[in-house]
Formats: C-alpha cells, structure tokens, sequence
C-alpha cells in the first residue's frame, strides 16, 4: 500500500491520542469476537460443505434469490472466476454448472429462468440473513408455486436455504418443509457474509477452490491481528497496515473529501466494485457521516468518468487497485508488423496496455493533487480475492470506529422498505 498527496493527513501512530484510539478498537475487536472478525464458524461450515457436495452435483443450475449482500459477494466470486460468457466461448464447455442470480424485480429474467431451465436440473437457493426482505421472498413464493405445480412430487429436494440459524420466516419455511440448509451465524451481517454458506456454497457448485478463498480471509485475519499485537507492545512499531489505510479514508472524510472512488484496474474482480459499494455506504453513510462511494473500472472507465474525477470539484479521495502479474496471453500479443505510427505498439502484450493505462490514470489524478492509496496485487486468484474482501471489510470497520459509529446496521433504509409493506398491504384483497 502506498499513499500519495496524503502527507497532511498522517496520523502520527506515536501520538497519544491516535495510541489510544487504536488500542481501544483492538480491544473492542477482541471482545466482542464478531464472526466476521474470529472466522470461528469456519471449520464447522467446511465439513458440512463437504457433505452436501453430492447432492449439489445432481444440479446444473443455481437459480439464486437473494438481494444486497445475498447476492453482490457470490456474483463477485461468479464474475472472478468462472464467468458464464467464458463457457460460451470454450467449445468444449465444462459448461456443466451456472449460477443465475435474480437479485432484482425483474419479471422478465425470472420468468425466463423458470420457462427455460430444466428444472429437474435446477437448485434454487434463496438466501436472506433476516429471512424477511420482499424482494426475495416474492421470488421464492412465485418459484415455490412454479416448482411444486411442475413437480409436484419431489419440488422440495430442488430447494435450498440460507438464513439466520433460528430466526425469521425462511427459517420456519425450512424446518416445515424439511428443505436443505445452511445458516449464516448470529450478528454476521449481509455486506460481511461472504465467508459463509452465502459465498461458499454457490462457489462450491460452481468448482470454484473456495478452500483457496476462505485461507485468503484466514490469512489476512492472522495478519492483522500479529500486526496489532507488535503494536499493542511496542508503538514505535509500524501502525497495523488496516489501520494506516482506514486513517486515510477517515482523515480524508475529515477533511471535506466527501467522495471515496473505488478505481478498479482488475478486470477479473470487476463485480468487487458492487460489493464494495455496498459495504462502504451501510457501514459508514449514518448519523451525518462516510464518504460517497464511486466505482470505477479501468480502463473502460477512463473513458466515461475520468474527466471529472480530475477535473470537478477537489473532493475524492482514490483507492486504486492494480495487479503486478496480469495474466499475458500469447494469443493477445502484437506482432512486429504494423503501420509506421503504431510501431511503437510493436510485440506489446495486452496486459502490458492496461498496465501502462493504470499507470498515466494514477499519475495523473497523484498529478491533480488528489490524494490516492494505490494497492498492488501479486496475484488474482481466490487466495488473494479472499484476503482483500477480508481486508476491505476490516478496513471498514476500522473507519466506522474512528468515526464513532456502528458498521453493522442500515436503519434508515427501512423506513422505505415500510413504505413499500403499507401501500402492498392497502391494496390488497
Ligand atoms: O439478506 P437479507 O436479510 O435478505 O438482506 C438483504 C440486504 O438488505 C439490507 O438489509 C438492506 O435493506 C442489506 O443490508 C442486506 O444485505
């Protein structure tokens, strides 16, 4: 991690009062062994994962309800690493598993869903922490009906759900109908449940190494964590590296950068952008607080919204996220022969043009005097796309205890959700 145009807002860690504020978080995160923060549920869930991988493989089709958090992180892992337009490309297509995420009201997508997938084929997996949301519910109703007038003697072996262990309506509808389930664990919410069933299980159906992903979050959990001990006994000792990054995002808030862009230069961790949209903006958009979160996607970005990143008022700060070993394909490498003007492009590989794009993007917004943290990744595979959901998550947290306010819940956004219940309610029969 690096930071540029940041130097006036160090947060010097030899200063008493940053000492305490960080050593009371440390202490909090401790205490209160969230499991986001422990990861303690994860041996259990591995084995129970184990056992289901039969049944997961009598299904093609992943038919997923799930809105939010139930569906942002599983299409983030979706889109990394087995996105569906590969399959169509590869002739020989072990194109055996998809998944189809129907996070929105969407009547045409769904009807098509049910009107064209095998259904014997197909798993529906409805997933809702609260077990309550009406998007996801009205899905699962109008699927329930589909497959049980379909099916009508086996429709509750093609249903699969992931809710609260004990609480809320799908939890009843489980145990009543005796479907298949796994449980998110008490107090981890929708932007933090990647790590359980709700990322691991459409992972598992679709091959991807989410043993991979899950030592990624395990990594990055004990590497704070040694980081903040070697703090807690020496502060002259270098600032946990979650710590400096979630400095820059407060002070930066605090100094009237009341954006935060999210500049992606990973085209294979472009559904990282959703995600993370959702978990800034819940955690820290309350009681008058966070900063905006705009997500971009380079290189294609540059040519929509740069210029005014740039150029528009002074108030962004940048988390920029590059790979250091892009993949380079020899298929995608040009030849020596070209125009006299473009000989300059001669044997340049593709990754080699994104490389040099990311790079005039950064110098230029450093240019503008924008203050940016650039993030390098060695590597882009599950490991690493574990560990840096794990950090982005810790990261957020970290900020929500800067700023003084609670990461873990959303209250205003069910003021419209009630809106909504009482003009359904009204007007019906
Ligand atoms: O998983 P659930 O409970 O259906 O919630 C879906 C999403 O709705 C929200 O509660 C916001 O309304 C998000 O925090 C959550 O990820």
């Amino acid at each position: 991690m690096k930071f540029y145009n940041s130097e006036k807002f160090a947060y010097p860690c030899e200063d008493p009062l940053a000492i305490h504020a960080i050593t009371e978080c440390i202490e909090k995160l401790q205490e209160e062994k969230l499991p986001f923060v422990t990861l303690d549920f994860i041996p259990q869930l591995l084995a129970e994962l184990e056992n289901l991988t039969e049944y997961f493989a009598r299904f093609d089709h992943l038919l997923l309800l799930g809105i939010g958090g139930s569906a942002l992180g599983p299409h983030a892992l979706q889109q990394a690493f087995s996105p569906q337009d590969k399959y169509v490309l590869t002739p020989d297509a072990q194109m055996k598993k998809h998944l189809w995420v129907i996070d929105n009201v969407n009547a045409g997508h769904l009807a098509d869903c049910l009107k064209n997938l095998p259904l014997e084929k197909t798993l529906v997996l409805t997933v809702s922490k609260s077990g309550s949301t009406l998007e996801t519910i009205s899905q699962y109703f109008i699927c329930k009906q589909y497959f049980q007038k379909m099916l009508p003697a086996t429709w509750q072996n093609n249903f699969f759900i992931i809710t609260d262990e004990e609480k809320g309506f799908l939890r009843r509808e489980t145990t009543d109908n005796n479907y298949k389930s796994l449980p998110v664990p008490a107090l981890l919410g929708g932007r933090f449940s990647i790590f359980c069933a709700v990322g691991l299980v459409p992972a598992l159906f679709l091959g991807i190494d989410y043993k991979r992903f899950i030592q990624g979050a395990m990594e990055a959990k004990n590497e704070f964590f040694a980081e903040c001990a070697s703090y807690q006994e020496n502060c002259q000792n270098p600032l946990p590296r979650l710590f400096e990054l979630a400095n820059f995002a407060y002070s930066t808030m605090a100094n009237g950068y009341s954006e935060l862009i999210f500049f992606n230069y990973i085209p294979k961790w472009s559904s990282l952008n959703n995600w993370f949209r959702q978990l800034w903006s819940e955690s820290l958009g309350k009681n008058g607080q966070g900063s905006t979160p705009v997500t971009a996607l380079g290189t294609v970005d540059q040519h929509s919204i740069l210029q005014l990143f740039l150029d528009s008022k002074p108030n962004k700060a940048v988390l920029f996220l590059t790979a250091s070993a892009m993949e380079k394909n020899a298929l995608c490498t040009i030849s020596k022969n070209l125009p006299e003007e473009w000989k300059w492009l001669a044997e340049k590989n593709i990754s080699e043009i994104l490389d040099a794009e990311a790079n005039g993007t950064k110098q230029s917004m450093i240019n503008h005097h924008i203050p940016l943290c650039s993030m390098v990744f060695p590597k882009t595979d599950e490991q690493a796309f574990g560990k840096i959901m794990w950090e982005l998550c810790m990261t957020t947290i970290l900020t929500a205890h800067f700023l003084g306010i609670n990461p873990y819940d959303q209250p205003a956004v069910e003021e419209s959700k009630k809106i909504a219940k009482a003009t359904l309610s009204q007007n019906s029969n």
